[in-house]
């Protein structure tokens, strides 16, 4: 990305609030940074772990580009990647990322990472990386016209908002705190303010400004694509379950995740993430994604289906 010189929002963000010079994003110091065993080979550790009690896919996808942007050149970047998320991660041990060169071409260079547990591959994913060749030919959608981020609330803030109402059930309280705990290294500024307790069959989309929380600075393109992964993931699967309120998810993850990286990007500067589902059946939801830049720039699309197991919630707990 090109180099403005210039003190940008979030490194002022990153004064402002504490300061100090700099306060790492944990998805840089700790998540996205594997330790390498062998040629090709890495280790991943955990941090957030949902309380579903198996691994996060955005974290086990993002640390499966790491591993693959290890093994190319500097002048190609990650333009896409195709995963399959074939048996749940487990928390209590960590995750090897084997990396295969399928192909170093003249423009193109395509990985194929496995994510392993136990001896069993838990991932599979493919990476093509691509060198910068500029064209003529460019077009995009227009972003969606959104509040912008300062106008918002964090979905923390929300939260305490909801909080502090005294006549709020204990059951709700005991949710929102649970969710208020939660160490997830994004921040969130939803642009309508999130039904918590799904109480109104809404339409399957979602706005949300997001960002990595803590610094990353200009730095590597490859990283913002690997923080964007883990990023990625977070959103899209809930927005299938947003017309049915009368349903709970006994079991739901996501099965595939694909992405599309289009424009350079920064993920620790406010993005609006586009979550729609035009399709659910069969058990599963279809969702598609699109981050854009708060400049209006469309920097990544995103793919996914999910399995979503669910059960009518009793009349009574409506
Ligand atoms: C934010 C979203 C996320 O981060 S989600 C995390 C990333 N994604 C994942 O972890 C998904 C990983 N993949 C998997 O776990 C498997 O591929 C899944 C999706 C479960 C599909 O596996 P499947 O072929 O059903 O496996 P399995 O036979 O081992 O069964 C797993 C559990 O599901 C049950 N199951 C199976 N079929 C049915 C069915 N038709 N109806 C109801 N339940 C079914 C199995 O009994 C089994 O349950 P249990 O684990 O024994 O309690």
């Amino acid at each position: 990305m090109a180099d403005s010189g210039k003190e940008t929002q979030n490194e002022k963000r990153q004064l402002d609030s504490s300061g100090e010079a700099d306060l790492r994003s944990v998805l840089v110091t700790s998540v996205l940074n594997l330790d390498r065993l062998d040629t090709d080979l890495y280790r991943g550790t955990h941090h957030w772990i949902p309380r579903t009690k198996r691994l996060f896919g955005g974290q086990i996808v993002g640390q499966a580009l790491v591993a693959a942007a290890k093994s190319v050149s500097e002048n190609v970047y990650a333009h896409s990647l195709h995963c399959y998320f074939v048996r749940a991660g487990d928390p209590s041990v960590p995750v090897l990322y084997q990396v295969e060169r399928i192909r170093d071409g003249r423009s193109f260079c395509v990985r194929s990472v496995k994510a392993i547990q136990h001896g069993q591959p838990i991932l599979i994913c493919q990476a093509s990386f691509h060198m910068l060749q500029p064209s003529p030919l460019e077009h995009q959608f227009i972003m969606p016209n959104v509040p912008q981020p300062d106008s918002l609330l964090t979905i923390e803030e929300l939260i305490q908002r909801y909080l502090s109402d005294p006549n709020l059930a204990d059951n709700a309280r005991q949710g929102l705190n649970k969710l208020l705990a939660d160490e997830v290294p994004i921040e969130i500024k939803p642009i309508n303010p999130p039904d918590f307790y799904r109480r109104t069959a809404m339409e399957p989309k979602k706005l949300f400004w997001v960002r990595a929380r803590g610094h990353i600075g200009k730095g590597d393109m490859k990283l913002h694509c690997c923080v964007a992964a883990y990023v990625s993931d977070y959103f899209l699967l809930g927005t299938a379950l947003l017309p049915y309120p009368k349903y709970r998810a006994q079991f739901s993850a996501s099965l595939d995740h694909a992405m599309w990286f289009h424009s350079t990007f920064r993920a620790d500067e406010w993005m609006l993430y586009e979550c729609e589902s035009p399709w659910a059946g069969g058990s599963r939801g279809f969702i598609q994604g699109r981050m854009w830049r708060q400049d209006g720039v469309l920097a990544v699309s995103c793919a996914q289906e999910g399995l979503m197991r669910v059960k009518a919630v009793s009349q009574s707990k409506l």
